[in-house]
């Protein structure tokens, strides 16, 4: 339950709405608690009014607004009693209809505020965490804890608060009204009502269980099936479609018995809570009836009693979901406690008047080391690099060598664990993150296109979407502009999930637009032509060439360009670098560089 005050400050941000709520629903028990009292008596003046009935000395003892009421009617004939009474019924009904439908509107609403709240303040947290928790954490987790989760706590912020409220207004107005008529009646009508709360919570739980088992396979047979067509092409190829059919149906089995489960205890339980309700009323009948026939007078009271036992059996049903919402809420909060409790581990610091400027791109690693946290990988080993303004590096090496990893450290994804990384002289660690990255573009290994127009694609970087100028140069210089505008759409065409399919190397031009368009300082290119053919990662080179004239540059590559004069050409093996020079330099130095240039040459040459 502790977990669950992380939600008091939104009870506090919509206090007004939750107390206006409570009004309303308290105002509707009111109104609700009245009706009985009126066909109570209007029983009772019935009853004494049937040819050969008794006179009664009726002394029941009323709510004052009733006895203000009663005292009232009194002085009518019997028909206009009975007529004023039925309308004041229905008047009383329609009143408390009114108040719910307002409880309704205030207090389901503010927890639809609250989740809107929620979903936000999660959201942003999860935009500050940092590239090591979302190594650690799967995307579906995230994406469970902010949907799931949260409509969880929803329920606990609207329905059980509303339930709850209504619980404990209508318990105590229909109790106050049953112990001011019969003390005795009232202890044995609502004898059974507890034991009827306690069995609905318990049978709620085990309903919980089972609908979490029934979520859980259904979630498996849903990432089975998601899998078998993500990767139909290789279940295909391999002629694997029998053995995925039979993993399929060994989910579906395991999906049917959880679900047919859950079926069976849900049509139990329905019929018997209606069951022990009716047995409630039963007993409300059977010990008033003997009563009346000993006091006639009190023939209204029964009648009276059986409408509060019908009054009742939702409320105290609903205890037992109440009990459930809150402890299912209480679960998920704590889930989202531990995200939002979670402080990033790159930190970034208040920014100043000075960090606003351009860092023009002299960069040094100074003696930097870095271990992967999570696997314990070490990726860079006590590695220096100094990069002066305006200058082009390529960087080399196997894969695995630590390349991809230096330039996350740039962009500060992770912090060195020794060491540092200097931009103009500055510590990356004192430099605000936003003004970091905004002056470096990055095209990542791994392309990411959004669900968007190509040109919203491009101009991802921009606060606005650029003029199409802008945009079909940076694509002209990525050398892609003719395949795009000869899409359907042009421009206009969508991409990503929800649009065209386009190759890998077709995104790969497509991310290099995106970062040449940001026009920064800096730009870092992570292997971003491997799925490029060679006339057109020619043609991008020499463009690339003109674009980053006065530019500082690191290029990430498996291959050797020779097109570009690179001020400095770095191989790194095991995380550190093993040579560095100029192309001619390291030619001379017949190591890797050199054997490696042989070997594309000859490659080339045969091609
Ligand atoms: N996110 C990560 N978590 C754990 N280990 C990682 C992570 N990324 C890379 N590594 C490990 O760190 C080492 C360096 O990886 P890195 O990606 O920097 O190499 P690379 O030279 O860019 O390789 P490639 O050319 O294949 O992209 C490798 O051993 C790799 O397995």
């Amino acid at each position: 339950m502790k977990h669950l005050s992380a939600a008091n400050k939104y009870f506090w941000k919509y206090r007004k709405r939750l107390l206006i709520g409570a009004f309303f629903v308290i105002a509707s028990n009111y109104f609700g608690v009245l009706a009985p009292e009126i066909t109570g008596y209007i029983v009772n003046k019935v009853q004494q009014h049937l040819p050969g009935a008794a006179q009664v000395n009726n002394k029941t003892t009323y709510n004052s607004t009733v006895n203000f009421f009663v005292a009232w009617v009194e002085k009518l004939n019997f028909t206009q009693v009975v007529l004023v009474c039925s309308l004041t019924i229905l008047l009383l009904a329609l009143l408390r209809g009114l108040f719910m439908f307002m409880m309704r509107q205030t207090l389901i609403v503010m927890s639809r505020l609250i989740e809107f709240d929620m979903k936000n303040e999660v959201y942003n947290h999860y935009q500050q965490l940092d590239a090591g928790f979302y190594k650690v954490n799967r995307t579906g987790d995230l994406m469970n804890r902010i949907s799931e989760d949260i409509s969880r706590v929803r329920m606990y912020t609207g329905p059980a608060v509303m339930y709850f409220v209504n619980l404990v207004s209508l318990i105590a107005f229909c109790v106050v009204n049953m112990l001011r008529k019969d003390v005795y009646l009232s202890m044995m009508v609502l004898a059974p009502l507890p034991i009827l709360a306690i069995t609905i919570y318990f049978v709620n739980t085990l309903i919980h269980k089972k609908s979490e088992q029934v979520q859980g396979a259904l979630s498996d047979l849903t990432t089975n099936a998601q899998e078998s067509y993500s990767g139909i092409r290789v279940i295909k190829s391999f002629v694997q479609e029998k053995a995925m059919l039979y993993f399929f149906k060994a989910n579906s089995e395991t999906y049917r018995k959880n679900a047919i489960g859950l079926a069976k205890t849900e049509a139990i339980y329905f019929p018997s809570m209606t069951l022990m309700v009716g047995l409630s009323t039963l007993l409300t009948i059977l010990i008033g009836g003997n009563m009346a026939l000993e006091h006639p007078d009190k023939i209204g009271i029964i009648v009276e009693f059986v409408i509060y036992i019908n009054m009742l059996s939702f409320p105290v049903t609903a205890i037992g979901s109440v009990a459930s919402m809150v402890q299912r809420a209480a679960a998920s909060q704590k889930r989202l406690n531990e995200f939002l409790q979670t402080t990033p581990n790159i930190q970034s610091p208040a920014p100043t008047a000075a960090d606003t400027q351009q860092l023009n791109g002299d960069i040094a690693f100074n003696n930097v080391s870095f271990t992967y946290q999570h696997t314990g990988i070490q990726a860079l080993k006590h590695f220096n690099l100094t990069i002066k303004e305006g200058q082009k590096i390529l960087v080399l090496g196997r894969t695995g060598s630590g390349k991809s990893t230096m330039a996350q450290l740039l962009l500060r994804f992770f912090d060195a664990n020794e060491g540092n990384i200097t931009i103009n002289g500055k510590d990356l660690r004192n430099i605000p993150l936003h003004n970091l990255r905004n002056n470096i573009s990055y095209v990542p290994q791994d392309v990411f296109l959004f669900s968007d127009t190509v040109a919203g694609n491009i101009s991802f970087g921009l606060p606005h979407i650029a003029d199409m100028n802008t945009i079909t140069h940076a694509a002209t210089m990525a050398g892609i502009h003719q395949e795009l505008s000869d899409l359907p759409n042009g421009y206009e065409t969508m991409v990503g999930e929800r649009g065209v399919t386009l190759s890998g190397g077709q995104k790969q031009r497509l991310s290099i637009a995106r970062a040449l368009i940001k026009q920064p300082r800096i730009m870092v290119f992570d292997d971003c032509l491997s799925a490029v053919d060679a006339k057109t990662e020619h043609l991008i080179i020499n463009n690339l060439y003109k674009v980053m004239e006065n530019k500082t540059a690191i290029l990430i590559t498996h291959r050797i360009f020779t097109v570009l004069n690179f001020d400095q050409i770095v191989i790194i093996d095991e995380g550190t670098i093993i040579e560095q020079g100029t192309h001619a330099e390291l030619m001379a130095l017949k190591g890797y560089y050199a054997e490696l240039y042989q070997m594309q040459m000859s490659q080339d040459n045969a091609a």
